[in-house]
């Protein structure tokens, strides 16, 4: 079984009467348990790609298989319900609810999903990303690193299959990356879970059981 399978997709934006081909036939699979870091110059097109696995922008030609599922098959209202289930994504903007605390954000998606709420497990997460004194305050009062954090634990309590992370350590101090990265890999090995990471911090691409090398929209090393 794969945990992901990308086949021949490409994806090329039109304004007006200019075409740009931002991926170029990318062909791709990843087992569960994988940790696997995308790497590529700016502009690459690693964003681009993270966005159409997650569900955030439809490919122009190819297809996208999550466990198994042809995403791009189902339906809108479908797409959504599995996404919920099966990805998590840390985004580079963290898009927190500013009107609830860090912890209702933090088990807000599981609560959707009618999971039992484990507070031991969620003040280990925040313990580990430093926010465990920070659960009761409201987002917009963090830094942008704390809210990183936030993001990142919220995604991680919530505990799909697959993570897909877009910078994860983009805005955190060198202490506060490398914590990341360790729970990341540690919460992979504990509940199997892919994580797919988008980087330029040599460190991530260091722990990765794979590096995939993105240049102009198409692969040039997938780490095999
Ligand atoms: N909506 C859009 N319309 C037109 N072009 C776009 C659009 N979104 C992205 N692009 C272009 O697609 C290319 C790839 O962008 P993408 O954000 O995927 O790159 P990236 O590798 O993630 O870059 P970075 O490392 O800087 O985040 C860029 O040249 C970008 O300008």
């Amino acid at each position: 079984m794969k945990a992901l399978q990308v086949i021949s997709l490409s994806k090329t934006y039109e304004n007006g009467n200019s075409f740009a081909e931002v991926l170029d036939n990318i062909n791709l699979s990843i087992h569960p348990k994988e940790f696997v870091s995308i790497i590529g110059s700016s502009g690459s097109g690693k964003t681009t790609l993270l966005n159409i696995i997650s569900g955030l922008e439809s490919p122009t030609l190819g297809k996208v298989f999550i466990n198994e599922t042809d995403f791009w098959e189902l339906d809108d209202e479908e797409r959504t319900k599995f996404r919920l289930k099966n990805i998590g994504f840390i985004f580079q903007n963290y898009n927190l609810i500013p009107v609830i605390s860090v912890l209702e954000n933090i088990i807000l998606p599981a609560k959707l999903d009618r999971r039992k709420i484990d507070i031991n497990e969620v003040l280990e997460i925040a313990k580990i990303l430093g926010i465990d004194d920070k659960l009761y305050q409201m987002p917009n009062l963090l830094s942008g690193g704390q809210q990183q954090r936030v993001a990142i634990a919220r995604t991680l309590y919530t505990r799909p299959a697959i993570v897909l992370a877009d910078e994860p350590t983009g805005n955190l101090d060198s202490k506060s990356s490398d914590n990341v990265i360790k729970l990341m890999k540690n919460m992979s090995e504990k509940f199997g879970q892919t994580m797919i990471i988008v980087t330029h911090d040599d460190k991530v691409a260091k722990v990765a059981d794979r590096v995939i090398q993105i240049e102009d929209g198409k692969i040039v090393n997938d780490g095999k």
